[in-house]
């Protein structure tokens, strides 16, 4: 059987008289992408957070590699998030800083000791995969939106997690663009033997990406499964919709 990185049953969270998340069952498998899709304001975000420890559930259990995270105590939630890494849709690189120290920053918070040439090591094995060695010294003024994205992607990917979460990885880039951020997802799952959640309203992304797909609906899982199973030979008008506002290839 395969195993299980995640393992959510029964999530709930509301705000006040606002029910976001209504009984979400999802399972992430090792070595998979899987795709979230939802309408805007449906939760995808919050189910993130939530996997990332950065909002607690009202009810429900939420494993990660079989342990429930909100028995954890701290010291142990803080060695599990560093095998969490979380890549933000505005890629968020520190301006001021040149790549190299974008990329070093990281790791000098998170990991205590460590070399300088194992730092330069880890840096240029990042930018190499995420094919910018040659941006090493730029500042992310000089770089595109795509470059960027890029970067960001690097940036989390050098504490070596074993899972990703992408927040909306294409958005706001050109089509080609897109094309290659989605190979550079499917690189990473493959050379990093990452399981990756991605958030997405690009169903483009999903499709390249996606190894299962699951749809965000009122608060629950709508449905789960592969691409063609999910959009294909769906009944659900709600599913069916979003199919049909999508540009797809
Ligand atoms: N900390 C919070 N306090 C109150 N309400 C919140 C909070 N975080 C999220 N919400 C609400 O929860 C709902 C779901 O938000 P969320 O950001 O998860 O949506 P989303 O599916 O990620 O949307 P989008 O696709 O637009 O990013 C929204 O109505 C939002 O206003």
């Amino acid at each position: 059987m395969r195993e299980k990185v995640i393992e959510i049953k029964g999530l709930t969270k509301s705000f006040g008289d606002l029910h976001v998340l209504k009984g979400v069952d999802l399972d992430l498998y090792k070595g998979e992408n899987l795709v979230v899709l939802g309408k805007s304001g449906t939760g995808k975000s919050v189910l993130i957070k939530i996997v990332v420890g950065l909002l607690t559930q009202d009810e429900g259990s939420l494993k990660v590699f079989g342990q429930e995270v909100n028995s954890l105590p701290s010291k142990e939630l803080d060695k599990l998030r560093l095998k969490i890494g979380f890549s933000f849709q505005h890629s968020a690189l520190y301006d001021s800083m040149t790549v190299r120290e974008n990329l070093e920053f990281p790791l000098v918070r998170n990991v205590k000791t460590i070399t300088e040439s194992e730092k330069e090591k880890k840096i240029h094995r990042v930018l190499e995969s995420v094919g910018l060695s040659q941006a090493i010294d730029q500042m992310p003024s000089e770089l595109s939106g795509g470059q960027k994205k890029r970067i960001g992607i690097a940036r989390t990917l050098i504490l070596e997690p074993e899972i990703m979460l992408y927040d909306e990885p294409t958005a706001g880039l050109d089509p080609i663009t897109c094309g290659d951020i989605n190979d550079l997802i499917n690189q990473v799952r493959d050379e990093y033997k990452t399981s990756s959640i991605v958030i997405t309203h690009d169903l483009t992304c999903a499709k390249v990406t996606g190894d299962r797909q699951a749809v965000l609906l009122d608060g629950k899982f709508g449905a789960v499964g592969e691409f063609e199973e999910v959009f294909h030979y769906t009944s659900d008008d709600r599913i069916k919709a979003f199919y049909d506002y999508n540009f797809i290839n």
